[in-house]
């Protein structure tokens, strides 16, 4: 199995409220997109990948790469406003001979090797598959004069993250129907419930959380210090 893996690099991130989009900024000493494409890279069964970064800011993007130790082919292409216009922007240079894709966030740099490998090896044996955690603290339903409603179970919900991995065939397909029906959706898999491909799921790590806000930034530096040390 050979996987090419679309980087999703083109947000804005509104909720960081940084000066740059957060996948150019430095964290650990080095920009966050850099050890993305270092962890995705460790993967033995990625062996190429899309990066799509902001339009506009290509070489920015470029420049990670080049600066980077990752030595697989990587391509850089400019995304779109919503997440699902920038992963049909980083598909569309994926070349047909590529039969399996894996959509990663920029935004995760501390994904594990074996739980990227897990989440392919799924995705071989079912068709698709999401890496995720369980929830870890009771989740309530509240209403909109935030009063709690009831608590949910929680033993059947997952915490979606990435990477999310299926047929490039099948995520083309799946992207179009959306196109065509209007759908809007914050991850791949739910394009892929959308016209009927199970997705599987890989139970992985809350290490590999995604960089939304400052303070997820400090727990990264922190982290990143600590990997130093
Ligand atoms: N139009 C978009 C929107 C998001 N992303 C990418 O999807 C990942 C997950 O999105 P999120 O963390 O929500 O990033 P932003 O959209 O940048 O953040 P915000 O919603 O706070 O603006 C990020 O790596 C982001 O760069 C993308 O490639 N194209
Ligand atoms: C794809 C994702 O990372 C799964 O958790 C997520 O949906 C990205 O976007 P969001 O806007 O932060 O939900």
């Amino acid at each position: 199995m050979k996987v090419n893996a679309i980087v999703a690099a083109a947000g804005v991130s509104r909720r960081m409220g940084a000066e740059m989009p957060k996948q150019f900024l430095e964290v650990g000493g080095r920009p966050l997109l850099a050890w993305t494409l270092e962890a995705l890279a460790s993967c033995p069964l990625v062996e190429a990948m899309v990066v799509v970064a902001p339009p506009g800011e290509e070489a920015s993007a470029q420049a990670i790469v080049g600066g980077s130790s990752v030595a697989l082919p990587v391509w850089v292409v400019a995304g779109g406003t919503r997440r699902q216009d920038s992963v049909r922007a980083g598909l569309s240079a994926v070349g047909p001979e590529w039969e399996w894709v894996a959509v990663h966030d920029a935004a995760r740099p501390f994904v594990a090797a074996a739980d990227i490998e897990a989440t392919c090896l799924l995705a071989r044996e079912v068709g698709a598959a999401v890496l995720g955690t369980a929830v870890h603290d009771t989740v309530k339903e509240v209403d909109e004069d935030g009063f709690v409603v009831r608590t949910l179970d929680r033993s059947r919900l997952l915490l979606a993250q990435t990477p999310q991995v299926c047929r490039r065939a099948d995520l083309e397909r799946a992207l179009a129907r959306a196109e065509a029906q209007g759908l809007e959706a914050t991850d791949e898999a739910a394009l892929l419930e959308a016209v009927g491909q199970p997705v599987g799921v890989v139970l992985g790590s809350r290490r590999n959380f995604k960089i939304t806000t400052p303070d997820d930034l400090a727990v990264a530096e922190a982290m990143f210090a600590c990997r130093a040390g």
